[in-house]
């Protein structure tokens, strides 16, 4: 039976991307954190170990300076860089320099397939329209999309209200997956289903937007003594069962 894909950040170490492919996640998402800390060499070596056991490797560059961005695609080499940063359809010049930077990496690496978030308002906070009109400027550019939650207005207006300033996701919280299903069916692309995804919630995902995958990070991380996500530390036992909702949630729809 097929089921959606698992697609699991924050993964950061060799040693976690091990345990998570062990476990059956099909992509593993890191993060570089920065334009200043972007030569990482144990984080090249999480991309790496990914390719060497054969699962597939998402790369996030919390940053969006084209020379940048390339000089980093070209030291990982991952299967998919993954953009993320935060767009919405009226602010236009932040559409166009977003598509001349996949673009650019188009050109330079026909390789690496581009994932492109697309931010979605919280249940009833979210415009399906101008949803639709922002993917319909990024699909041509784009191999797959992530729809991720957005804090605030429809397609979410304000840097500051999201958790990292300038960009979508990590907020633990799920979109509007009404919008998110009109996507999954608008999109000519894969669709990966994201935002507060978690072993409790994801089969319900699964079956309502029937998305190509599913995504998840801060429902998976492991918590501190006050219950609070840990950035960047795993939960096992949660990504083992959020496998297995996904699968049984797959089988069934
Ligand atoms: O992980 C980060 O540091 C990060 C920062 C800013 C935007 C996205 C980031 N991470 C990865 C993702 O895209 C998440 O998998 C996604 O936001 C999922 O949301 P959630 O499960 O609600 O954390």
């Amino acid at each position: 039976m097929t089921h959606p894909i698992v697609q699991i950040y924050e993964i950061q170490t060799p040693e976690e991307a091990r345990k998570m492919i062990a476990l059956g996640v099909d992509h593993i998402g890191s993060v570089v954190p920065s334009q200043k800390d972007r030569h990482d060499p144990v984080l090249q070596e999480t991309v790496a170990t990914v390719r060497k056991m054969g699962a597939v490797s998402s790369l996030i560059p919390l940053y969006n300076d084209t020379d940048a961005v390339l000089e980093t695609l070209d030291e990982y080499r991952p299967h998919i860089v993954h953009f993320c940063d935060h767009l919405n359809s009226g602010r236009e010049r932040s559409i166009e320099e977003a598509l001349a930077l996949q673009e650019a990496v188009r050109r330079r690496f026909p390789d690496i397939r581009i994932m492109r978030s697309i931010p979605i308002g919280r249940p009833g906070m979210a415009d399906d329209q101008a949803v639709l009109v922002l993917a319909a400027r990024l699909e041509p550019m784009s191999d797959l999309f992530l729809t991720d939650t957005v804090l605030s207005g429809t397609t979410g207006s304000g840097d500051t209200e999201q958790p990292v300033n300038g960009f979508v996701g990590i907020t633990g919280l799920t979109c509007d997956w009404d919008v998110a299903a009109k996507l999954v069916t608008w999109s000519r692309i894969p669709v990966i289903l994201a935002g507060g995804i978690s072993p409790e919630n994801v089969a319900a995902g699964v079956l309502q937007v029937g998305p190509f995958g599913v995504d998840s990070c801060t429902c998976t991380n492991a918590v501190d003594d006050t219950g609070r996500p840990i950035r960047f530390k795993k939960d096992p036992q949660r990504v083992e069962k959020l496998i297995a909702e996904t699968c049984r949630a797959g089988d069934k729809g």
